[in-house]
């Protein structure tokens, strides 16, 4: 693929693209953040307002952080791909428009970026979705119905066979890339990593993708030849995740990520998934104890067809994993109760997991600023010796329906409250008891944590960072690779109904380590 010069658009396809200017829009309020963004402030995604039409848009800013390549090859796989998208559950990129003005932050001041000799910015034009599904079903007080989930998991499969057809991999399939509008119409976004593929699998792609929660073993364990079986992977997580109430692999790096995914599914042989032993780093990360596949005792509470079907997606071996096409036709979609229809959705107001995640952020801000300077409580007396405030919970703000108006963002969530069916305001359907996975079993294992301590392969070092190695590190003393520290886990099992929220850094946070593009 030809790549373009700093500062210069290369897409033949559509010469009038990238002739308006970004002034043509009124930037309203940031709405994303790529993980990029903290490092220097590029990639932001913004709702913005059309001045001529008043017509609402979001603005993804491509980050322009490495002038000596051009455009962004992230960016050009983009646009290249969207280009040839058009499915109502993908997302539509309009146009791209530019700035001439050297890059500013919010506050105004010049920009980080300072390899960057194009000084301007280029943003993609994208139709405007009022939620993504991590910063909706994280919203207080939400519930999501079983024919909600139905609707919702029906459009991730229909847009996800789409571009399966049209022989595109997603690789980052996770919950704030999957967005929601207020007439329930969900569209998957950021195909950023995604790239075409050919039936035949023979290239050697990157295995550097895909989100850590979200990714599956093969990668994991080294593979270099995949198809669309990445991304069902994905999928069945996030269903998991939409019945479960939380993310069901919360690993905090690859070894640990494999490991979860070993106790609960099993480990992998040649019985289960001939070839695995060939894969890559399979004999670094072998278990080095029986582990038994797990998910219908874990999640025995699931209805039947919905077991079925997760069965089926979070299948170890890859060439026996359900494909986006069966997943519609299994028994789970056509049987009561039905998807609904996703105009009879409840209608939210605005919420993506970064407004979520800066909220969040601003309170913990201001608790601390009060703990270290207490002021006296603006809406109670001040307290007399001897007396305690009540601490006072929001309430749960249930969805509305039809045209009524939208429901406001409650004012005291986090995303390390409780949640779940027995996690306070659940946002799932209550789903009899919560798994009783118990961890207490894993341990034991002597500092082996589950993982061989084989050597790496030669030559190329530790496949992961070896500090995360369970059993390597100071972690490994408990033998269950779980030890002090491990989000999650001091309060019950990985299934149990205690467990914190979703970490703020964790949904997306391995995006900074891409990676040689394949
Ligand atoms: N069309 C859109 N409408 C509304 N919000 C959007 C839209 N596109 C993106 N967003 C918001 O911005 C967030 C980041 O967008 P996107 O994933 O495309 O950017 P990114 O830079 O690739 O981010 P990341 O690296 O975290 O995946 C999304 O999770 C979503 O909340």
């Amino acid at each position: 693929m030809a790549v373009a010069g700093a500062g210069q658009l290369n897409l033949n396809e559509s010469p009038c693209w990238g002739s308006r200017s970004v002034d043509c829009f009124e930037k309203l309020e940031q709405i994303g953040e790529g993980t990029y963004g903290t490092i220097c402030f590029c990639n932001q995604v913004y709702m913005a307002r059309e001045i001529k039409t008043g017509e609402i848009f979001a603005l993804k800013k491509i980050r322009m952080d490495n002038e000596r390549e051009g455009f962004p090859i992230t960016a050009i796989r983009e646009i290249k791909i969207l280009k040839k998208l058009h499915h109502e559950n993908v997302i539509k990129l309009k146009e791209i428009v530019t700035s001439q003005d050297p890059e500013k932050d919010e506050q105004g001041r010049p920009g980080k970026c300072y390899g960057n000799k194009y000084k301007g910015g280029i943003y993609m034009v994208f139709e405007y979705m009022d939620h993504d599904l991590t910063g909706l079903a994280d919203r207080p007080g939400i519930r999501f119905t079983v024919p909600q989930i139905k609707c919702y998991m029906r459009q991730i499969l229909t847009g996800l066979h789409y571009c399966h057809v049209n022989q595109v991999l997603h690789r980052d399939i996770k919950g704030s890339n999957l967005l929601i509008d207020n007439e329930g119409n969900l569209k998957l976004v950021d195909f950023g990593l995604a790239r075409s593929f050919s039936n035949d699998h023979n290239a050697n792609l990157t295995n550097r993708v895909i989100t850590l929660w979200y990714r599956p073993p093969a990668l994991l364990l080294g593979a270099t030849k995949y198809g669309p079986a990445v991304d069902m992977w994905s999928v069945g997580c996030i269903f998991a995740e939409l019945l479960h109430g939380k993310p069901i692999f919360p690993g905090k790096d690859e070894p640990e990520q494999l490991n979860k995914i070993f106790e609960l599914c099993g480990a992998p042989d040649e019985v289960n998934w001939p070839g695995v032993s060939k894969i890559p780093w399979y004999n670094n990360f072998k278990p080095t104890r029986p582990m038994k596949r797990r998910l219908r005792e874990v999640f025995r509470h699931f209805d039947r067809h919905a077991l079925e079907l997760l069965e089926r997606m979070l299948t170890l071996d890859p060439s026996h994993r359900m494909c986006a096409k069966d997943a519609l036709d299994a028994e789970y979609f056509w049987t009561d109760p039905l998807p609904c229809d996703p105009k009879s959705l409840p209608k939210y107001e605005s919420s993506h997991e970064f407004q979520i995640k800066k909220k969040r952020q601003h309170e913990e801000n201001a608790k601390r600023q009060k703990l270290q300077h207490p002021q006296p409580h603006a809406r109670l007396p001040p307290l007399q010796p001897g007396q305690a405030h009540t601490q006072m919970r929001p309430g749960p703000n249930p969805p509305l329906h039809g045209s009524q108006p939208t429901v406001a963002a409650g004012p005291g969530h986090h995303y390390g409250n409780p949640r779940g069916p027995a996690g306070g305001l659940g946002r799932y359907p209550a789903n009899g008891t919560s798994g009783g996975y118990n961890h207490q079993n894993r341990g034991g294992q002597g500092g082996g944590g589950g993982y061989s301590s084989g050597s790496y392969p030669q030559g190329r070092g530790p496949p992961y960072g070896s500090s995360g190695m369970p059993g390597a590190g100071p972690r490994g003393g408990g033998g269950s690779g779980y030890g002090v520290g491990a989000p999650n886990y001091s309060q019950g099992g990985a299934y149990g109904s205690s467990g914190a929220g979703r970490g703020s850094n964790m949904m997306g946070g391995n995006r900074n380590q891409q990676y040689s593009w394949q």
